[in-house]
């Protein structure tokens, strides 16, 4: 009953701000009652649910309310509740988000030494960073198989995804993992080149279409294989056998330049749908959302997106992470898996990553020459590009 009573207060508390920012930005019908006294229609509040770094309002307006005064009156909202909220509804039916800033972290730089006892309590560990009240974040991709990084230029998610590549190599096995890495930017999977666990880094479409279909391949042989065993996940093969299968990931630096590229959507599409069981992930980045890659099956199946700072609230809706548009900091970006959380990434230079990297590194396998290559190198010039 106590219990009860502290919630109830507790809800008064969380609901006062709201009531107080809807009379403040003229959000509410006006009446007269029989005295001839003004009186207000605010909208009905449905729910407050409180979270550790955010709460949500859900709320609808009464019939005859101009939605786009939240557009117009946003900053009177920012004056109550801090900068960080935003708001997700079209018509009638909204939810403010309010994220809460506890402690703020600074940036910091990359130290694999200081997570790794973390690290080693996951098969998988992506390392996102630090939340803003301080505590590392590390979750296990076996468990929340595909990730789209997604933000604008700038933002930070090529030192994000260095990092996350680095920390995997750093922690794994190179015969318990296998990284096949497409930089469509053609900006820095370089580095990767000839690390022991790096099986392919290609930034071609004719590379990465032969690519794709080879892990498409290994997929079918992967799902063949369960299946002659009786068994649905490559974890529970892994334990009875021998000759281990290794996690498979498959990374893309900006996607969204394969949009027209159907047959390769098609079999990323694929991936997202049944590569958890067999032991195949996908991280994805994308510099500007684009609704049309993101469209459908492939959105709902990449269960973690880290959105950095968006140009908008259109944008950073389309990735799931309402609010990454009020980010400031470099390498900040809201989290979206079961909840939405405010992390720091790990700043990790490039020159930093060589020296962690080059442990690693093998003898180069003889390149094969394809015919493909030798046409696109005398289109280009032997550039390169
Ligand atoms: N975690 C971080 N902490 C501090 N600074 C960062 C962090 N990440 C990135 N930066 C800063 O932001 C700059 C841009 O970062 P980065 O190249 O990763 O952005 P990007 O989103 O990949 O941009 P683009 O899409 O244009 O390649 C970096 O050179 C660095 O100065």
């Amino acid at each position: 009953m106590i219990q009860y009573l502290r919630n109830l207060h507790r809800q008064y508390q969380l609901k006062q701000p709201l009531v107080k920012a809807f009379e403040l930005a003229g959000v509410y019908l006006k009446y007269k009652n029989g005295a001839g006294k003004e009186l207000h229609i605010l909208p009905i509040i449905h729910s407050i649910k409180e979270h550790t770094d955010y709460t949500t309002y859900t709320f609808t307006l009464p019939d005859g309310i101009n939605p786009q005064l939240f557009d117009k009156h946003l900053y009177v909202f920012q004056q109550v509740f801090g900068e960080h909220i935003s708001f997700d509804g079209t018509v009638k039916q909204f939810t403010l988000t309010v994220r809460a800033k506890v402690i703020d972290v600074e940036p910091f730089d990359y130290d694999y030494d200081s997570v790794s006892r973390l690290c080693k309590k996951v098969l998988l560990p992506i390392y996102c960073g630090t939340s803003i009240e301080g505590t590392p974040i590390i979750y296990d991709m076996v468990t929340s198989p595909h990730l789209l990084i997604a933000g604008e230029t700038g933002s930070g998610k090529s030192t994000q995804l260095r990092s996350i590549l680095t920390t995997l190599i750093l922690h794994n096995d190179p015969s318990q993992l296998r990284l096949y890495l497409a930089d469509m930017k053609r900006s820095e999977f370089h580095l990767f080149r000839n690390v022991a666990h790096v099986e392919e880094v290609c930034n071609r479409v004719h590379q990465l279409s032969k690519m794709i279909f080879s892990v498409r391949a290994e997929i079918e042989r992967r799902g063949d294989l369960l299946d002659e065993a009786e068994l649905s996940h490559i974890d529970d093969y892994n334990r009875t056998r021998k000759d281990k299968l290794p996690y498979l990931v498959l990374c893309i630096d900006e996607v969204a330049f394969l949009k027209k590229e159907e047959a390769i959507m098609e079999v990323i599409e694929d991936i997202s749908a049944v590569g958890r069981a067999l032991g195949v992930f996908l991280i994805l980045s994308m510099q500007r959302p684009d609704a049309d890659v993101l469209d459908g099956k492939l959105k709902n199946n990449l269960t973690v997106r880290m959105g950095f700072k968006c140009a908008d609230l259109i944008n950073s809706k389309i990735i799931g992470v309402p609010g990454a548009e009020s980010l400031t900091e470099k390498g900040r970006f809201l989290m979206k898996s079961v909840e939405l959380t405010e992390i720091q990434a790990p700043y990790l230079d490039l020159e930093k990553a060589k020296v962690l990297l080059a442990p690693y590194k093998v003898t180069p396998k003889p390149k094969q020459v394809d015919n493909e290559d030798i046409l696109f190198e005398a289109f280009d010039g032997g550039s390169g590009r």
